[in-house]
């Protein structure tokens, strides 16, 4: 198979669907790979690097798309790049269709067969391919928030580890996921008084087992986030009820009782954000102020540290990769219920029910598609 790799065209994102490492592993699947001119290097991955493993550098991402059978990406393809792709073609990459009905449309159009990351699954009922990219977002969420609470950032100039005779800061963890395990871990590990909440006791039992002396935890009732709210720093909202809007944990009203330059990093803005006033950022402007607290919602907070974030996504993804290489993306889906979960576009048919609930469109089942 022809695998194309095209350059990132979303602003400010950095990272790159292939590492060298993927591109020499399906060229030694038997696959001819091509990686556009200078794709890597926001990731740190230079052309060379790419050519000594075995691919061909190709000039335009135009050529890419239309040489290409499977298109391997980070981010949805932008409205250029949506026009390139054609009948029977296949992409696979970040989609998140379900809040945007301008690409959902343009990919039913072109035909193409589309594989989201976010939604392919595991055995324990988890996203492998999203999981990633929650380990990085959360892992950065106490570095960010570290950084909006300087005083010189609006914040209310508190070291979260605080200093011998002085008490370390309190950090508020909402939803103990992915993003909220890595995220207090790391906050404990700079030496904060860190509490996760969840809505789930089973995911609570979990993190006392395992985390119990570097961090405590409590039930997600609406009196005791705001209880916990009002003592915290830093809080970091991290909740996540999957294919739905993230729900309401805080309101403006409730700002009022927070610490006056209390930091929020609302890492759930890719669903909506967790708090009423959050609304996204960008890595360029990534914090404002309500009612004296600082808001962080930068919405592709991965792309921060492009090389980290693409080595763990293509690590994720290569397998994957392969399989569809390999076998067409028919026969690997078929045979793997998971990758399966993952098709959300096929052949001008939505295949995810959730995305034709949230849009208004009618959907078929994948395993329609496969018949297809
Ligand atoms: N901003 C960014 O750059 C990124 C954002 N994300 C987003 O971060 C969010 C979290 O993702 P993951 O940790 O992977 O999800 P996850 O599914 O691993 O964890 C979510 C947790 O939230 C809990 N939860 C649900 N409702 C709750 C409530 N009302 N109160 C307290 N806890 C509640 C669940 O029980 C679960 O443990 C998602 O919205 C994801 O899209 C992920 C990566 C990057
Ligand atoms: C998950 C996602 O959309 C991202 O890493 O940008
Ligand atoms: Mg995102």
């Amino acid at each position: 198979m022809k695998i194309g790799c095209p350059k990132e065209i979303k602003p400010q994102e950095f990272r790159v669907g292939m590492t060298p490492d993927a591109a020499r592993e399906a060229v030694a699947h038997g696959h001819k790979v091509m990686i556009e001119k200078g794709a890597g290097l926001g990731a740190g991955f230079s052309d060379a690097d790419y050519k000594a493993a075995g691919a061909k550098i190709v000039a335009t991402a135009e050529e890419v798309f239309e040489k290409a059978d499977m298109i391997v990406k980070v981010k949805e393809p932008q409205a250029v790049e949506r026009k390139r792709l054609r009948e029977g073609q296949l992409l696979f990459t970040y989609l998140h269709l379900a809040p945007d009905s301008a690409q959902t449309k343009d990919l039913l159009k072109s035909g193409a067969t589309c594989i989201a990351y976010e939604t392919v699954t595991d055995d324990r009922g988890g996203l492998p391919l999203l999981a990633p990219m929650s380990e990085v977002a959360g892992r950065l969420a106490p570095q960010v928030g570290a950084w909006t609470l300087q005083k010189a950032n609006g914040g209310r100039g508190v070291l979260l580890g605080g200093v011998p005779g002085v008490l370390p800061a309190k950090v508020l963890v909402i939803g103990g996921g992915v993003v909220g395990t890595h995220a207090a871990k790391i906050a404990a590990g700079m030496g904060a008084d860190v509490t996760v909440i969840d809505r789930s006791i089973n995911r609570l039992r979990y993190l006392d087992d395992v985390f119990g002396g570097a961090f405590k935890n409590a039930y997600a009732s609406a009196g005791n986030t705001i209880a916990l709210a009002r003592e915290a720093d830093l809080i970091i909202g991290a909740v996540l009820i999957p294919g739905a809007a993230a729900p309401k944990l805080i309101s403006r009203a409730q700002l009022k009782e927070l610490k006056p330059g209390a930091a929020l990093v609302d890492v759930a803005i890719d669903q909506g954000g967790c708090f009423e006033t959050s609304k996204a950022t960008t890595h360029q402007d990534p914090i404002y102020e309500v009612d004296g607290i600082m808001h962080y919602c930068v919405a592709n907070m991965p792309g921060a540290v492009a090389r980290t974030s693409t080595q763990a996504l293509s690590n994720a993804t290569m397998p994957f990769m392969l399989a569809l290489a390999d076998k067409g993306w028919k026969k690997a889906c078929a045979e793997d219920k998971h990758l399966l979960a993952g098709l959300n576009v096929h052949a001008g048919h939505l295949t995810y029910a959730a995305v034709g609930v949230a849009l208004g469109l009618p959907t078929i089942t994948g395993a329609e598609a496969l018949k297809l």
